[in-house]
């Protein structure tokens, strides 16, 4: 490696291992470190984990000289045996790395899901957003079970044609498999990925048990996904098919295009991709409706003004133009306290920047904690603050933070993610007031644990009776239950 050159080693390497040892166990713990280490080493620093070398970019200006102005180079994911080829076989594509595969999968979703779309997917978001609202003023104490409701529903809806609750099995499989999937791929968090030739040892199959659970995880999703895709087939027999991402899929032909089992992940995975981080979003949103009560009448005036003050009507996709604060809410909620970690970008060339030298097959982390905690990024970070977004591109959901990533793998499903938001949450703050509750603090300064538990406690009360039957007028009350 003499010819290459890697901005500030961490110390304390050891051999073999690297600085991998000195990795905190617990992912919320990482993200602390990663924003220590990025205080005291500026913007950009090297970890060696096993054997490989990872650089962290640590403000937008290194992020968007690499990832964004050439993000052409920094469009792979690093080489995970683990997450990637045992637990995915290839064919989940945020593991997936640069090449034609991942190219086709980008386009088939951009041409079903990108904003031409809006109208394919929007009135899933207004049927989901209305049992939102229902759940919330049957059952407040379970604000957070109604956001994976309203997540999980509209990305089934939109993949799948149908819509779901939180009894059901599919979807309970997919929130235990994702449990485990995303255990698999923190930094270091299996030997495998940090050493990936050890997975080229030709050991046999029985004495691999990290195999084992990777085969059966990658065996019950394809179980789960399968069956789910059959009974749309199913369904569009009987002729009671919903448009939607595998219906317009197979309507353009475009199975014709791929194997079964890889056309069957794909759908998989917008599901995977899409349910989790809509529902987290909208629990940092809650905390942060409690935490800052300044920024919430602030929307109120602005929400009040387009739909009545007594509640007159729900907000709709159709009043975003008149709702400029509401959007940038949007963004500041994926951008406060944000709960997931990143998911690293890997190069695929040698590259010179700024008097280093990158070999190809670096990983590349953006900080995400770090960047967004950073008061030379942001004035005080640790403020929700909407106003910061209020800007020439408040209409570009993905630009001013790191929320949906960066570059040539920036999330692909950014348009139904802040349209979901932007409904969501305008329609939550229009009709809830949340607060604190004492003696229960909300754990800020870390990030928010991201199970499907409750995380932390928020008080949720519907504004005013008018606003209640305005609830139960326009939102079906037997859809709102989220647990009996
Ligand atoms: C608020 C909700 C969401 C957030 C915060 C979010 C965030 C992210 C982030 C941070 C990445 C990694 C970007 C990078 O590597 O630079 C990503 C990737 C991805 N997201 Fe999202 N996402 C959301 C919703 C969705 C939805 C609704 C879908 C599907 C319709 C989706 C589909 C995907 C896919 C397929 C990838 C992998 C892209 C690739 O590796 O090329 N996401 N998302």
């Amino acid at each position: 490696h003499k010819k290459y050159r890697f901005p500030n080693h961490i110390p304390g390497r050891v051999p073999i291992f690297g600085n991998l040892l000195q990795m905190p166990k617990n992912p919320a713990d990482q993200r602390l470190h990663f924003a220590e280490l990025a205080k005291k080493h500026g913007e950009m620093f090297t970890l060696k984990l096993g054997s490989n070398y990872w650089v962290f970019l640590n403000s937008h200006r290194v992020v968007g000289e690499l990832l964004e102005k050439r993000g052409a180079l920094y469009v792979s994911r690093q080489n995970l045996p683990m997450a990637g080829d045992v637990i995915s076989r290839g064919k989940r594509i945020v593991f997936l790395p640069f090449g034609d595969l991942w190219k086709w999968q980008r386009k088939v979703i951009h041409e079903i899901l990108g904003p031409a779309q809006r109208g394919v997917f929007g009135p899933f978001q207004d049927a989901e957003s209305r049992t939102l609202l229902a759940g919330y003023l049957d059952q407040p104490d379970k604000w957070h079970l109604s956001h994976a409701r309203y997540s999980s529903s509209v990305v089934f809806s939109m993949t799948f044609g149908r819509r779901t609750d939180l009894h059901d099995p599919t979807v309970k499989k997919i929130v235990e498999i994702n449990d485990e999937l995303t255990k698999s791929f923190e930094p270091g968090s299996n030997l495998i990925d940090a050493f990936p030739f050890l997975a080229k040892i030709p050991f046999a199959h029985s004495l691999q048990p990290w195999r084992w659970w990777g085969d059966s995880l990658y065996k019950a999703a394809l179980e789960n996904f399968s069956s789910e895709f059959d009974a749309l087939v199913e369904r569009q027999r009987q002729g009671k098919v919903t448009k939607c991402f595998v219906s317009e899929f197979l309507r353009l032909g475009r199975h014709k295009e791929i194997d079964r089992e890889s056309m069957v992940f794909l759908a998989g995975s917008l599901i995977e991709a899409g349910s989790d981080t809509t529902r987290v979003s909208l629990n940092q949103l809650a905390a942060a409706a409690a935490l800052f009560p300044d920024w919430v009448e602030r929307a109120r005036k602005e929400l009040d003004e387009v739909c009545g003050s007594n509640a007159e009507r729900l907000p709709t996709a159709d009043d975003a133009p008149r709702l400029p604060y509401i959007k940038a809410a949007a963004k500041e909620t994926v951008r406060w306290n944000p709960s997931f970690g990143e998911i690293a970008h890997s190069l695929i060339k040698d590259d010179e920047f700024e008097g280093y030298r990158f070999p190809a097959g670096t990983t590349f982390v953006w900080n995400h904690w770090g960047i967004h905690n950073d008061p030379n990024e942001y004035e005080q970070p640790e403020r929700f603050y909407p106003e910061r977004f209020l800007n020439a591109d408040l209409e570009k959901p993905t630009k001013g933070h790191l929320g949906f990533g960066a570059g040539r793998r920036v999330c692909p499903g950014w348009t139904v993610a802040s349209a979901s938001l932007f409904l969501g949450i305008s329609r939550l703050i229009y009709c809830f007031d949340f607060h604190t509750v004492p003696g229960r603090p909300i754990p800020t300064g870390r990030p928010f644990s991201i199970g499907v538990d409750k995380p932390y406690e928020v008080g949720v009360t519907v504004r005013s009776q008018a606003h209640a039957d305005l609830i139960r007028r326009e939102c079906r009350p037997d859809d709102g239950s989220v647990n009996p």
